[in-house]
């Protein structure tokens, strides 16, 4: 669908979308439509910051052991509330709660299940600087009766659709249903969210990387020589000079990404030699992987294509190179040359 003089609605797209490739049955299309008015929400709350009361932290902890923002949480509520009602879920995870939340049943049982991390980039809420919420949505498995934690454990290939939506100096809206990449700016004074880029494409190539450099000295020494190479730029083997960009809130630096190419890692470090990364499989690395993939880039944990890994837990977490294909190809072929002993 060409972004032209005529402005395209979310709506609109989905619907030329389901003509054109059968990928978006009314029921995602509703969720898709929900998730989208929930993010419209959840930026007016942003907007407001310091008027609205909504910086600072809530003084609790979540399942991931971080004190929570307020944002998280009125985000989170926002999401749920928003989407529980519609009769396309069955069930919702999220960063922010230990557990499943299953649809109550004084509403209808959809055939969805929707996972998120309601705000992206907690450390920036109070700065000032962009965040986001990012979403993926798997079927529930046919054959279960009720739902359980079990029916989110799918492979980010099983996702029917992706996205996150930055809240920046623009309001974006970045989605996948299988079948590219498309963007929609938010109209705030239409309220509508407006298709401003579609089959998006991130260039295989780039001399730009993004990664928190202050944790180089816990790298595995594949990591350490991937940076080590684009830091000596053109003197070194790579024969030209790499830039950085490090925004710490990862929709921002993936948007950057999916917009002018890069490549972003959150890689296995010492600190916590248990985790595998500080990122999230389900509502962090699988939706930008699914992302980063259907506008042509790569996305592995140093080894394996993020989203053919099976998850075992809903919160579990990951080590992530995602971006421009040829650099996340070179990470990668680093990794396993070094035989990737304990570096995932
Ligand atoms: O502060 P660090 O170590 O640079 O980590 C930044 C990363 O952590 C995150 O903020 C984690 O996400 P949450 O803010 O949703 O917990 C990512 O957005 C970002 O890429
Ligand atoms: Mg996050
Ligand atoms: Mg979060």
């Amino acid at each position: 669908m060409s972004v032209g003089s005529k402005r395209v609605s979310l709506t609109q797209y989905l619907v030329e979308q389901q003509r054109n490739h059968g990928l978006i049955p009314s029921q995602l299309r509703l969720l898709i439509e929900v998730v989208a008015r929930a993010c419209k929400s959840i930026a007016i709350s942003v907007n407001k910051g310091a008027l609205g009361e909504v910086l600072g932290t809530a003084g609790s902890e979540n399942v991931q052991g971080e004190i929570q923002k307020k944002l998280d949480i009125i985000a989170n509520e926002v999401l749920i509330e928003a989407n529980e009602w519609g009769g396309h879920l069955a069930a919702m995870a999220s960063e922010e709660m230990e557990g499943i939340y299953v649809v109550p049943n004084r509403f209808p049982q959809g055939e969805y299940l929707l996972m998120f991390d309601p705000l992206d980039g907690s450390s920036n809420i109070d700065v000032n600087v962009s965040i986001g919420t990012i979403f993926s949505v798997l079927k529930k498995p046919g054959d279960s009766k009720g739902v359980s934690e079990d029916d989110f454990l799918q492979p980010g290939t099983a996702q029917a659709a992706a996205g996150y939506c930055v809240y920046g100096p623009q309001t974006t809206l970045v989605l996948t249903v299988g079948a590219g990449v498309a963007m929609f700016t938010l109209d705030r004074e239409q309220g509508s969210w407006v298709l401003t880029a579609d089959e998006v494409q991130v260039p295989a190539d780039t001399k730009e990387f993004a990664i928190n450099m202050s944790n180089m000295r816990h790298w595995a020494p594949p990591m350490k020589r991937y940076i080590d190479e684009c830091l000596a730029g053109k003197t070194g083997v790579r024969g030209k000079d790499f830039n950085m960009r490090w925004i710490a809130s990862m929709v921002a630096d993936v948007h950057r990404i999916l917009t002018r190419g890069g490549v972003f890692m959150y890689p296995w470090d010492q600190r916590e030699p248990e985790k595998a990364g500080k990122l999230r499989l389900m509502y962090e690395a699988n939706p930008m992987a699914f992302l980063i993939e259907q506008a042509g880039g790569a996305a592995t944990n140093g080894q394996t294509r993020i989203m053919e890994l099976q998850p075992t837990k809903l919160h579990e977490r990951v080590a992530v190179m995602l971006g421009s294909k040829h650099e996340v190809e070179r990470i990668t072929a680093y990794h396993l040359e070094a035989g990737a002993e304990k570096t995932l």
